[in-house]
Protein backbone atom coordinates (compact mmCIF):
# COMPACT_ATOMS: atom_id res chain seq x y z
CA UNK A 1 0.00 0.00 0.00
CA UNK A 2 1.05 3.84 -0.58
CA UNK A 3 1.89 5.68 2.22
CA UNK A 4 0.00 8.11 4.31
CA UNK A 5 0.51 11.31 3.29
CA UNK A 6 -1.88 13.46 5.01
CA UNK A 7 -3.52 12.07 8.54
CA UNK A 8 -6.09 13.89 9.99
CA UNK A 9 -6.68 13.27 13.64
CA UNK A 10 -9.92 13.66 15.87
CA UNK A 11 -10.24 17.54 14.73
CA UNK A 12 -12.88 19.41 16.63
CA UNK A 13 -14.25 22.78 15.70
CA UNK A 14 -17.40 25.14 17.29
CA UNK A 15 -18.60 28.42 16.40
CA UNK A 16 -20.28 29.21 20.16
CA UNK A 17 -22.40 26.52 20.77
CA UNK A 18 -22.29 25.23 16.96
CA UNK A 19 -20.42 22.00 16.98
CA UNK A 20 -18.97 22.08 13.25
CA UNK A 21 -16.73 19.23 12.96
CA UNK A 22 -16.82 16.63 15.63
CA UNK A 23 -13.84 14.18 16.34
CA UNK A 24 -13.01 13.85 12.77
CA UNK A 25 -10.38 11.56 11.12
CA UNK A 26 -9.41 10.29 8.39
CA UNK A 27 -6.26 9.81 5.47
CA UNK A 28 -4.93 10.33 2.58
CA UNK A 29 -2.49 8.16 1.01
CA UNK A 30 0.23 9.16 -1.81
CA UNK A 31 -0.94 10.03 -4.82
CA UNK A 32 -4.78 8.95 -3.93
CA UNK A 33 -7.65 11.18 -4.31
CA UNK A 34 -10.50 11.37 -1.60
CA UNK A 35 -13.83 12.79 -2.12
CA UNK A 36 -15.14 14.73 1.21
CA UNK A 37 -18.89 14.87 0.41
CA UNK A 38 -21.58 15.90 2.70
CA UNK A 39 -24.88 18.01 2.61
CA UNK A 40 -25.18 21.94 2.56
CA UNK A 41 -23.35 22.87 6.49
CA UNK A 42 -22.22 19.33 6.94
CA UNK A 43 -18.78 20.45 8.41
CA UNK A 44 -16.68 20.46 4.87
CA UNK A 45 -15.42 23.64 4.57
CA UNK A 46 -14.30 23.75 8.18
CA UNK A 47 -12.29 20.82 8.40
CA UNK A 48 -10.60 21.58 5.10
CA UNK A 49 -10.03 24.69 6.34
CA UNK A 50 -8.06 23.06 9.85
CA UNK A 51 -6.26 20.74 7.05
CA UNK A 52 -5.07 23.50 5.00
CA UNK A 53 -3.44 25.61 8.65
CA UNK A 54 -6.30 28.20 7.84
CA UNK A 55 -8.55 27.58 11.12
CA UNK A 56 -7.21 26.66 14.33
CA UNK A 57 -9.11 23.55 15.35
CA UNK A 58 -10.46 23.16 19.22
CA UNK A 59 -8.92 19.37 19.37
CA UNK A 60 -7.48 17.34 16.91
CA UNK A 61 -4.36 17.29 14.76
CA UNK A 62 -3.32 17.51 11.01
CA UNK A 63 -0.06 15.80 9.39
CA UNK A 64 1.53 16.05 6.43
CA UNK A 65 4.30 13.62 5.31
CA UNK A 66 5.13 13.46 9.48
CA UNK A 67 4.88 17.18 10.25
CA UNK A 68 2.18 18.88 11.98
CA UNK A 69 0.14 21.20 10.42
CA UNK A 70 -0.40 24.74 12.27
CA UNK A 71 -1.61 28.35 12.06
CA UNK A 72 1.29 30.91 10.39
CA UNK A 73 3.77 29.80 7.74
CA UNK A 74 5.28 26.47 8.14
CA UNK A 75 7.28 24.23 5.28
CA UNK A 76 4.69 21.81 6.00
CA UNK A 77 1.90 24.19 4.62
CA UNK A 78 4.02 24.24 0.91
CA UNK A 79 3.12 20.93 0.51
CA UNK A 80 -0.34 22.00 -0.23
CA UNK A 81 -2.56 23.50 -2.45
CA UNK A 82 -5.74 25.49 -1.71
CA UNK A 83 -8.82 26.30 -3.82
CA UNK A 84 -11.55 27.99 -1.42
CA UNK A 85 -14.83 28.31 -2.07
CA UNK A 86 -14.47 32.29 -2.50
CA UNK A 87 -12.58 33.38 -5.53
CA UNK A 88 -9.02 35.06 -4.85
CA UNK A 89 -8.47 36.77 -7.39
CA UNK A 90 -7.67 40.83 -9.08
CA UNK A 91 -10.21 41.20 -11.72
CA UNK A 92 -7.97 44.01 -12.82
CA UNK A 93 -5.20 42.07 -13.43
CA UNK A 94 -4.29 39.80 -16.20
CA UNK A 95 -4.22 35.84 -15.84
CA UNK A 96 -1.07 35.76 -16.17
CA UNK A 97 -0.35 39.04 -13.47
CA UNK A 98 -2.50 36.85 -10.95
CA UNK A 99 -0.25 33.93 -11.07
CA UNK A 100 3.21 36.05 -11.00
CA UNK A 101 1.28 37.20 -7.53
CA UNK A 102 1.15 34.29 -6.43
CA UNK A 103 4.46 32.87 -8.10
CA UNK A 104 6.07 35.84 -5.71
CA UNK A 105 4.21 34.96 -2.87
CA UNK A 106 5.88 31.75 -3.14
CA UNK A 107 9.46 33.07 -3.59
CA UNK A 108 9.40 31.72 -7.17
CA UNK A 109 10.86 34.33 -9.68
CA UNK A 110 12.24 35.19 -13.06
CA UNK A 111 12.54 32.37 -15.80
CA UNK A 112 11.28 29.96 -13.24
CA UNK A 113 7.70 32.20 -12.48
CA UNK A 114 7.73 32.75 -16.10
CA UNK A 115 7.72 29.04 -16.92
CA UNK A 116 4.84 27.79 -14.36
CA UNK A 117 2.82 30.36 -14.88
CA UNK A 118 2.61 28.27 -18.73
CA UNK A 119 2.44 24.99 -17.00
CA UNK A 120 -0.18 25.98 -14.83
CA UNK A 121 -2.32 27.57 -17.49
CA UNK A 122 -2.22 24.80 -19.54
CA UNK A 123 -2.95 22.33 -17.11
CA UNK A 124 -6.54 24.16 -16.48
CA UNK A 125 -7.00 25.18 -20.48
CA UNK A 126 -6.40 28.66 -20.15
CA UNK A 127 -3.36 29.62 -22.05
CA UNK A 128 -4.79 31.18 -25.00
CA UNK A 129 -6.76 33.63 -22.14
CA UNK A 130 -3.17 34.35 -20.22
CA UNK A 131 -3.13 38.23 -21.31
CA UNK A 132 -6.75 38.66 -20.55
CA UNK A 133 -7.97 40.13 -17.49
CA UNK A 134 -9.76 38.31 -14.60
CA UNK A 135 -12.82 39.98 -14.63
CA UNK A 136 -13.62 38.95 -18.21
CA UNK A 137 -13.52 35.67 -17.62
CA UNK A 138 -17.35 33.76 -16.92
CA UNK A 139 -17.61 32.38 -13.27
CA UNK A 140 -15.89 28.85 -14.36
CA UNK A 141 -12.79 30.15 -16.34
CA UNK A 142 -12.36 32.20 -12.97
CA UNK A 143 -12.63 29.01 -11.08
CA UNK A 144 -10.17 26.96 -13.18
CA UNK A 145 -7.51 30.47 -12.75
CA UNK A 146 -7.99 29.99 -9.21
CA UNK A 147 -6.76 26.03 -9.35
CA UNK A 148 -3.64 27.46 -11.31
CA UNK A 149 -2.96 29.56 -8.43
CA UNK A 150 -3.26 27.25 -6.01
CA UNK A 151 -0.59 24.70 -8.04
CA UNK A 152 2.16 27.72 -8.37
CA UNK A 153 4.08 25.88 -5.96
CA UNK A 154 3.47 22.57 -7.26
CA UNK A 155 1.82 21.22 -4.26
CA UNK A 156 2.07 17.27 -3.43
CA UNK A 157 -1.67 17.59 -1.94
CA UNK A 158 -4.29 19.79 -4.06
CA UNK A 159 -7.33 20.73 -1.65
CA UNK A 160 -10.73 22.12 -3.93
CA UNK A 161 -13.72 23.23 -1.64
CA UNK A 162 -16.42 22.38 -3.95
CA UNK A 163 -14.86 23.57 -6.90
CA UNK A 164 -18.09 23.48 -9.34
CA UNK A 165 -20.30 25.32 -7.90
CA UNK A 166 -21.66 28.04 -9.46
CA UNK A 167 -19.42 26.87 -12.64
CA UNK A 168 -20.63 25.95 -16.76
CA UNK A 169 -20.95 22.49 -17.58
CA UNK A 170 -17.61 23.47 -20.44
CA UNK A 171 -15.59 24.94 -17.32
CA UNK A 172 -16.73 21.78 -14.87
CA UNK A 173 -15.70 19.59 -17.91
CA UNK A 174 -12.21 21.09 -18.23
CA UNK A 175 -11.94 21.21 -14.55
CA UNK A 176 -12.30 17.45 -14.31
CA UNK A 177 -9.57 17.00 -16.85
CA UNK A 178 -7.42 19.05 -14.68
CA UNK A 179 -8.20 17.42 -11.95
CA UNK A 180 -7.76 13.62 -14.24
CA UNK A 181 -4.34 14.97 -15.13
CA UNK A 182 -2.95 15.96 -11.82
CA UNK A 183 -4.14 12.16 -10.93
CA UNK A 184 -1.57 10.60 -13.63
CA UNK A 185 0.52 13.16 -12.44
CA UNK A 186 0.70 11.08 -8.99
CA UNK A 187 -0.62 14.22 -6.78
CA UNK A 188 -3.32 13.81 -4.27
CA UNK A 189 -6.19 15.49 -3.92
CA UNK A 190 -9.06 16.06 -1.41
CA UNK A 191 -12.61 17.21 -2.84
CA UNK A 192 -15.21 18.31 -1.01
CA UNK A 193 -18.62 18.59 -3.20
CA UNK A 194 -22.38 17.76 -2.32
CA UNK A 195 -22.74 15.79 -5.56
CA UNK A 196 -21.96 11.93 -5.46
CA UNK A 197 -21.39 11.63 -8.74
CA UNK A 198 -18.83 13.98 -9.22
CA UNK A 199 -16.84 12.54 -6.36
CA UNK A 200 -17.68 9.00 -7.38
CA UNK A 201 -15.45 9.82 -10.81
CA UNK A 202 -12.51 11.26 -9.09
CA UNK A 203 -12.48 9.79 -6.13
CA UNK A 204 -10.38 6.68 -4.61
CA UNK A 205 -11.82 6.98 -1.63
CA UNK A 206 -14.75 8.53 0.08
CA UNK A 207 -15.89 10.10 3.11
CA UNK A 208 -18.94 10.77 4.18
CA UNK A 209 -20.03 13.54 6.98
CA UNK A 210 -23.27 14.92 8.07
CA UNK A 211 -23.60 16.93 10.89
CA UNK A 212 -19.85 17.31 12.22
CA UNK A 213 -19.16 13.44 11.77
CA UNK A 214 -18.01 10.90 9.78
CA UNK A 215 -20.29 8.36 8.80
CA UNK A 216 -18.28 6.71 6.00
CA UNK A 217 -14.59 6.07 5.22
CA UNK A 218 -14.08 3.65 2.50
CA UNK A 219 -13.71 3.20 -1.25
CA UNK A 220 -16.47 3.73 -3.42
CA UNK A 221 -16.42 -0.01 -4.24
CA UNK A 222 -16.88 -0.53 -0.59
CA UNK A 223 -19.57 2.34 -0.01
CA UNK A 224 -21.42 0.61 -2.86
CA UNK A 225 -21.59 -3.17 -1.31
CA UNK A 226 -23.11 -1.26 1.62
CA UNK A 227 -25.88 -0.63 -0.49
CA UNK A 228 -28.70 -2.94 0.18
CA UNK A 229 -29.57 -3.15 -3.73
CA UNK A 230 -26.61 -2.98 -6.28
CA UNK A 231 -29.24 -3.18 -9.50
CA UNK A 232 -32.62 -1.66 -9.96
CA UNK A 233 -35.71 -2.69 -12.71
CA UNK A 234 -38.55 -0.28 -13.21
CA UNK A 235 -41.55 -2.52 -15.16
CA UNK A 236 -44.87 -0.72 -16.45
CA UNK A 237 -47.77 -2.60 -16.12
CA UNK A 238 -50.95 -2.67 -18.37
CA UNK A 239 -52.67 -3.54 -15.56
CA UNK A 240 -52.45 -1.60 -12.02
CA UNK A 241 -50.02 -3.55 -9.91
CA UNK A 242 -52.39 -5.75 -7.08
CA UNK A 243 -50.85 -6.08 -3.89
CA UNK A 244 -50.58 -10.27 -4.10
CA UNK A 245 -48.44 -9.57 -7.21
CA UNK A 246 -46.18 -7.28 -5.37
CA UNK A 247 -45.88 -9.86 -2.02
CA UNK A 248 -44.94 -12.39 -5.10
CA UNK A 249 -42.08 -10.66 -6.11
CA UNK A 250 -41.11 -9.55 -3.05
CA UNK A 251 -41.09 -13.02 -2.14
CA UNK A 252 -38.52 -13.96 -5.12
CA UNK A 253 -34.74 -14.47 -4.57
CA UNK A 254 -32.50 -10.78 -4.99
CA UNK A 255 -35.14 -9.02 -4.67
CA UNK A 256 -34.37 -6.30 -2.18
CA UNK A 257 -37.40 -3.85 -2.16
CA UNK A 258 -40.66 -3.38 -4.38
CA UNK A 259 -42.63 0.20 -4.56
CA UNK A 260 -45.82 0.27 -6.64
CA UNK A 261 -47.41 2.98 -8.15
CA UNK A 262 -50.62 2.62 -10.25
CA UNK A 263 -49.24 0.59 -12.73
CA UNK A 264 -45.49 0.95 -12.40
CA UNK A 265 -43.47 -1.17 -10.07
CA UNK A 266 -39.93 -0.26 -8.88
CA UNK A 267 -38.20 -3.44 -7.89
CA UNK A 268 -34.46 -2.73 -5.89
CA UNK A 269 -32.20 -6.30 -6.66
CA UNK A 270 -28.93 -7.68 -5.16
CA UNK A 271 -27.85 -8.13 -9.00
CA UNK A 272 -28.33 -6.76 -12.23
CA UNK A 273 -29.21 -10.74 -13.04
CA UNK A 274 -31.81 -10.99 -10.44
CA UNK A 275 -33.81 -9.00 -12.95
CA UNK A 276 -34.83 -12.36 -15.49
CA UNK A 277 -36.61 -14.03 -12.41
CA UNK A 278 -39.04 -11.18 -11.61
CA UNK A 279 -40.02 -10.72 -15.57
CA UNK A 280 -40.44 -14.14 -15.29
CA UNK A 281 -42.23 -14.90 -12.29
CA UNK A 282 -44.37 -11.58 -14.16
CA UNK A 283 -44.63 -13.83 -17.30
CA UNK A 284 -46.14 -17.11 -15.48
CA UNK A 285 -48.57 -14.39 -13.30
CA UNK A 286 -50.06 -13.55 -16.85
CA UNK A 287 -48.61 -9.27 -16.54
CA UNK A 288 -47.45 -8.20 -20.00
CA UNK A 289 -45.07 -5.35 -19.27
CA UNK A 290 -45.42 -2.58 -21.40
CA UNK A 291 -42.41 -1.20 -20.89
CA UNK A 292 -39.18 -2.02 -18.75
CA UNK A 293 -35.78 -0.39 -17.88
CA UNK A 294 -32.59 -1.98 -15.74
CA UNK A 295 -30.62 0.34 -13.74
CA UNK A 296 -27.47 0.31 -11.66
CA UNK A 297 -27.80 1.46 -8.47
CA UNK A 298 -26.39 5.07 -7.95
CA UNK A 299 -24.15 5.88 -4.63
CA UNK A 300 -25.49 8.63 -4.20
CA UNK A 301 -28.53 6.73 -2.44
CA UNK A 302 -26.42 5.62 0.24
CA UNK A 303 -26.65 8.81 2.11
CA UNK A 304 -30.44 8.03 2.22
CA UNK A 305 -29.16 4.94 3.39
CA UNK A 306 -27.21 6.19 6.26
CA UNK A 307 -29.49 9.08 7.65
CA UNK A 308 -32.57 8.65 5.72
CA UNK A 309 -32.13 11.70 4.10
CA UNK A 310 -31.08 11.97 0.76
CA UNK A 311 -27.41 14.73 0.15
CA UNK A 312 -29.39 17.43 -1.35
CA UNK A 313 -32.82 17.46 0.66
N1 LIG B 1 -17.48 31.46 10.78
C1 LIG B 1 -18.54 30.78 11.24
N2 LIG B 1 -19.24 31.23 12.29
C2 LIG B 1 -20.32 30.54 12.78
N3 LIG B 1 -20.78 29.38 12.25
C3 LIG B 1 -20.10 28.89 11.19
C4 LIG B 1 -18.97 29.56 10.63
N4 LIG B 1 -18.53 28.82 9.59
C5 LIG B 1 -19.34 27.74 9.49
N5 LIG B 1 -20.29 27.78 10.46
C6 LIG B 1 -21.33 26.76 10.70
O1 LIG B 1 -20.68 25.51 10.88
C7 LIG B 1 -21.39 24.47 10.21
C8 LIG B 1 -20.48 23.81 9.19
O2 LIG B 1 -20.20 24.75 8.16
P1 LIG B 1 -19.21 24.42 6.94
O3 LIG B 1 -19.15 25.66 6.09
O4 LIG B 1 -17.95 23.87 7.47
O5 LIG B 1 -20.03 23.27 6.22
P2 LIG B 1 -19.97 22.79 4.68
O6 LIG B 1 -20.21 21.34 4.73
O7 LIG B 1 -18.73 23.25 4.06
O8 LIG B 1 -21.21 23.51 4.05
P3 LIG B 1 -21.36 24.21 2.60
O9 LIG B 1 -21.42 23.08 1.63
O10 LIG B 1 -22.65 24.94 2.73
O11 LIG B 1 -20.17 25.10 2.43
C9 LIG B 1 -22.63 25.12 9.61
O12 LIG B 1 -23.69 24.96 10.51
C10 LIG B 1 -22.24 26.59 9.50
O13 LIG B 1 -23.38 27.40 9.62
Amino acid sequence: MTPVLLSVSKLTKSYGARLAVDDVSFQVRAGQTVGLIGPNGAGKSSTVSMVCGLLRPDAGTVELDGQQIVQGLSEAKRKIGFVPQDLALYEDLSARENLKLFAALYGIKGADARRRCDEVLALVNLLDRAGDKAETFSGGMKRRLNIAAALMHDPQLLILDEPTVGVDPQSRNAIFDTLEQLKAMGRSLIYTSHYMEEVERLADHIVIIDHGKVLADESPAALFRRLPAQAALRVELADPALPPLCEGIRALAGVKSVDADGGVLDIGLARGEDALAVMGFLERQGCRPLHFATARTKLEDIFLNLTGRSLRD
